[in-house]
């Protein structure tokens, strides 16, 4: 039944082409002119939809697929079936010695095989993750303008002003739901990389095909270039973005504004716009302007917000210490701790408690010291309400020792901030200290994995934003958590593309850190991890679709006609499967013929006319 109706989705799809098997046996010298030109033009069509990376499949197309799209001799006689192809891409992955160069490898297989590649991420998540994503994403964007080699995505530059939503236009896709957009002033803890950012919009929109499971044809990375001010990257020959010093001020905000109404103008109103690696201060400005205008994320900020507010969840349920008897640290004061602070006073508030109370045991340190009220300024306003009325101290060693705090997140971008003293002043005062070092890549870590496990003889619940090995401590094995966003933005994306809401309100990241915390709960218990493991991220995304697609459809800001009865099936219908047919169904989500797999060889004998 499944291979009659195979059968029947191969030939439909590839029906017009059939003809063209047929006429490859006509003897070519002997046609007339112009059906020789028809003739070529079919040959040309199959030829290009062989090598589009979309529907290439290498030597996993069988001798049927060759002869109907007239492409035997162009691969090597051999059939390799996706399991022997997977083989075979992890042989050469593992064959290069360095992150770099699996990068590049796997950029080349991007550019060959697209539904390979993403196979081999979800197949190998755990391996690739920290290749194309946080930590050697990091060294990736460092080394753009060498590495160069294809676009990989959109490049909109100050001198693109006037015309943005042409330049948009010119991307060969064009139905876009989600545009991952950076300008490239805070890549990672790593600072201004100018156009060399694109390796961040890039490996964000892996994840959301990778773990959130969104087909890759929706999504569009971007650059907007507006200058840097790194100077080794004005210097340097090879480097591939505007050399200028970066737009300020009005000029600044006009370019992101025309980006905004371009993407609008150019996909739509609900298509979602996620920004990436954007300075602090602009994250913040640019969440209040266009949160309630635009279907609209920032990652750093919101992303992490709920990425955070997971793991003290999951502290609180580890510890069976209600959130707000924590004492609550947060070192450095950018986009991440601030989001994740000011999301962790929304779901305080959102227990009745009182805005006061709420904020009470919330302390935040910056590279002044402890945020007091005395501070004659604040940079970025939202840190206000956390101000203490406490004397000026800036040593953090001091701090953790006269606050002790129980639980202690890290956003510095400062390697080794939390020192032995602190991580053993955290293990005398709690039995089971929460440590999270979010700082990206691995060297900005405030600490690592082994220290917060030696320095309290392995009672920390600790996590990193890249990720670290186990270790054992005493014969016990730990395998620190990944606090990363990595759980939150590719099951956001799902939840709000199956749904399309016109704007994403701070309450869908609630939802999301409750869905995070809950899966860990429910589905990966354990009493060290505050997150589940990396290899069940692509699970927890799904959840987190479901749990927003829920709240977005309860809410009422759902704009899809009919509101599904069965939302996980709806949710489960837009996910993008590697092992389609021959061809991509042009629909999305995806019926149901699209689902069957390929027939392993056996069976496809047993068809064969
Ligand atoms: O990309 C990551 O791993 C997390 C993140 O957004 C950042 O550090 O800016
Ligand atoms: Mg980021």
């Amino acid at each position: 039944m499944a291979c009659g109706a195979l059968k029947f989705g191969l030939r439909q799809n590839l029906s017009s082409l059939l003809a063209s098997k047929h006429q490859s046996s006509v003897n070519k010298s002997r046609l007339s002119p112009p059906l020789r030109s028809w003739h070529a033009s079919v040959l040309k069509t199959d030829y290009r939809k062989v090598v589009d990376p979309k529907y290439n499949k290498g030597t996993a197309f069988t001798h049927k697929e060759r002869q109907i799209l007239n492409i035997i001799g162009l691969y090597p006689s051999c059939h390799r079936t996706e399991k022997e192809q997977l083989f075979a891409v992890y042989t050469n992955f593992k064959a290069h010695k360095t992150n770099l160069g699996r990068y590049i490898y796997l950029r080349a297989l991007r550019a060959r095989q697209e539904r390979l590649y993403y196979s081999f991420i979800i197949d190998r998540i755990e391996d690739v993750m920290p290749i194309i994503y946080t930590p050697t994403v990091g060294i990736v964007c460092q080394n753009f303008s060498h590495i160069y080699h294809t676009s990989m995505g959109l490049y909109v530059s100050k001198y693109d002003k006037g015309h943005m939503t042409h330049v948009l236009n010119n991307w060969p896709e064009t139905d876009i739901r989600a545009v991952c957009v950076t300008d490239g002033e805070r890549i990672l803890g790593l600072g201004d990389l100018g156009a060399n950012g694109m390796g961040i919009s890039v490996g964000k929109l892996d994840l959301y095909t990778a773990l959130g499971r969104i087909p890759p044809q929706y999504l569009l990375p971007v650059v907007l270039d507006v200058g840097t001010n790194n100077q080794q990257l004005l210097c340097d020959p090879m480097y591939i973005g505007v050399r200028e010093e970066r737009c300020k001020g009005e000029e600044y905000d006009e370019l992101v504004n025309e980006f905004m109404q371009s993407v609008v103008k150019a996909f739509g109103v609900q298509t979602l716009i996620h920004f990436e690696d954007f300075a602090t201060p602009n994250a913040f400005r640019f969440i209040k302007k266009y949160q309630s205008e635009y279907c609209y994320i920032n990652d750093d900020i919101q992303g992490t917000a709920s990425c955070g507010l997971a793991g003290f969840l999951a502290a609180e349920h580890i510890t069976k210490k209600p959130l707000n008897e924590h004492v609550i640290m947060f070192a450095g004061a950018g986009s991440a701790a601030l989001g994740v602070g000011n999301l962790l006073v929304k779901e305080l508030l959102s227990r009745k408690i009182k805005e006061e109370d709420a904020v009470k045991n919330i302390y935040f340190i910056d590279v002044d010291g402890i945020v007091t009220k005395g501070r004659k300024k604040f940079v970025i306003p939202d840190i206000k309400r956390f101000a203490k009325d406490l004397p000026p101290e800036k040593n953090l060693e001091k701090l953790v020792e006269d606050l002790k705090p129980s639980i202690l997140l890290g956003a510095t971008g400062q390697g080794g901030i939390f020192t032995e003293k602190i991580l053993r002043s955290m293990g005398k005062n709690h039995k089971h200290p929460a440590i999270l070092a979010c700082s990206n890549p691995t060297n900005k870590a405030e600490c690592t994995a082994e220290q917060a496990y030696n320095f309290t003889e392995g009672r920390a619940l600790y996590a990193s934003g890249s990720p670290f090995p186990p270790v054992v401590i005493n014969g016990k094995r730990l395998t620190p958590s990944q606090a990363n966003n990595a759980f939150s933005f590719p099951g956001v994306a799902l939840g709000v593309l199956c749904t399309k809401p016109h704007t994403i309100t701070d309450d869908v990241f609630l939802v999301t850190a409750h869905a995070i915390a809950e899966y860990a709960r429910e589905f990966a218990p354990n009493e060290n991890a505050l997150y589940p493991p990396v290899k069940e991220a692509a699970n927890v995304a799904f959840h987190v679709g479901v749990a927003v697609a829920k709240y977005v459809i309860s809410c009422g800001a759902a704009t899809i006609y009919p509101i599904p009865k069965d939302i996980t099936k709806h949710v489960k219908d837009y996910q993008y499967y590697t092992d389609l047919g021959t061809a991509l169904p042009s629909v999305w989500p995806y019926p149901e013929l699209a689902r069957l797999p390929l027939p392993d060889r056996d069976e496809e004998m047993e068809c064969a006319d």
